[in-house]
């Protein structure tokens, strides 16, 4: 199942040639303000990521040849299609260009936790975690800010995770300032439909003209408030309300215990609660058809580590 044909390694890895139990963190848009359009049709927006301690999880091997190899399955991506396998191979055109010939190869096993087309950014997350591991197994030398901007045509939600921290972010999602949002706990329902994002920002009835707001205006409702309550809206959600009714019932339903809103470009529902107590009261009430957890938010990277000193997670 290698990205590019060839036999497996044998040889034992001394430890410094993995890193295993890595995370890959879903993502929140807490509010999502479609502002604009670029000419190449793209959307401007305005958004906060905020992390969450919920999500995908992966493991690295180095090889002794340099094939880059997905050693699970994640259903409906193909290995060679997929987001971690692209930007490592990103990467590795990068070391060679920087270093001379290629870094070893590496086996890569992801433990798929997050729905495809949620919202929650599984796909963005796991190449960033990639991007940061191999950044470190291969001494690639790039700073973040490098990472960042190798990472921005594969996904404009990458350069987010590589960046690890709460942030407030403008163009296409890749214009970054860190901000400050309470700790708290959301409910998450999954839906169970896998929203295309492109479908959404085709859609006619999208709202594109939304009055730019301040990061300032978002940091003193957060403060004053407590909380995202009653500050933004997420733009997109109507349409996706509009074209796939779960998640419209899943918004109703939650909309019932607090302000719910739609991450992304949908799937996904969230509310946020001041502790974990309410957060478990309201997952006891959720109706069976639906997939639902509680998740804390996260204030930096789990890999951030590695990322600032270049320390092993293992
Ligand atoms: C909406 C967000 O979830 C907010 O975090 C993300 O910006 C979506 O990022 P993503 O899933 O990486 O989306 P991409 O795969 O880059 O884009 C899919 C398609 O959505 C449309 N798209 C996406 C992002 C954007 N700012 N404007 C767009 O118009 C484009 O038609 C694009 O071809
Ligand atoms: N490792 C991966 N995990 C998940 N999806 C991947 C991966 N690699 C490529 N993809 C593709 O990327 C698409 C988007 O996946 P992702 O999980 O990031 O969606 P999302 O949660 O809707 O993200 P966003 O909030 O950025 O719209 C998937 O439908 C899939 O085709």
């Amino acid at each position: 199942m290698g990205a590019e044909g060839g036999g497996p390694a044998t040889a034992p890895k001394a430890a410094n040639d993995r890193l295993h139990h890595c995370p890959a963190p879903a993502k929140l848009n807490l509010f999502l303000h479609v502002t604009g359009r670029r000419a190449d049709g793209y959307h401007l927006l305005q958004t906060v990521f905020q992390m969450l301690d919920h999500g995908d999880v992966l493991h690295f091997d180095l090889r002794d040849d340099e094939r880059i190899v997905r050693t699970t399955e994640v259903p409906g991506v193909p290995e060679q299609h997929d987001l971690v396998v692209r930007a490592l191979l990103l990467l590795r055109a990068e070391y060679a260009r920087r270093h001379g010939g290629l870094p070893p190869g590496v086996d890569i096993a992801i433990e798929k936790i997050l729905p495809m087309g949620g919202g929650l950014g599984g796909g963005s997350s796991d190449a960033a975690t990639a991007l940061m591991a191999l950044n470190h197994l291969w001494r690639a030398g790039l700073t973040q800010g490098e990472l960042m901007a190798l990472s921005l045509p594969l996904g404009a939600d990458i350069p987010f995770f590589i960046f690890g921290q709460t942030a407030f972010a403008e163009g296409v999602g890749e214009a970054l300032q860190a901000v400050e949002a309470p700790d708290c706990w959301y409910v998450v329902l999954e839906p169970g439909v896998a929203v295309p994002t492109a479908e959404i920002f085709c859609a006619e009835d999208l709202t594109r003209d939304a009055i730019p707001v301040r990061i300032a205006d978002f940091s003193r409702h957060m403060k004053t408030r407590g909380g995202l309550t009653g500050f933004g809206r997420n733009d997109l959600q109507a349409v996706a309300s509009r074209l796939f009714a779960p998640v419209a019932q899943a918004i109703e339903w939650l909309g019932a215990y607090g302000e719910a809103r739609m991450t992304g470009s949908g799937a996904c529902v969230f509310c946020a609660f001041s502790s974990e107590a309410q957060a478990d009261a309201v997952l006891t009430k959720v109706p069976a058809k639906w997939k639902a957890w509680k998740a804390k938010s996260l204030q930096r990277h789990p890999l951030w580590a590695v990322m600032q000193t270049h320390q092993d997670v293992e």
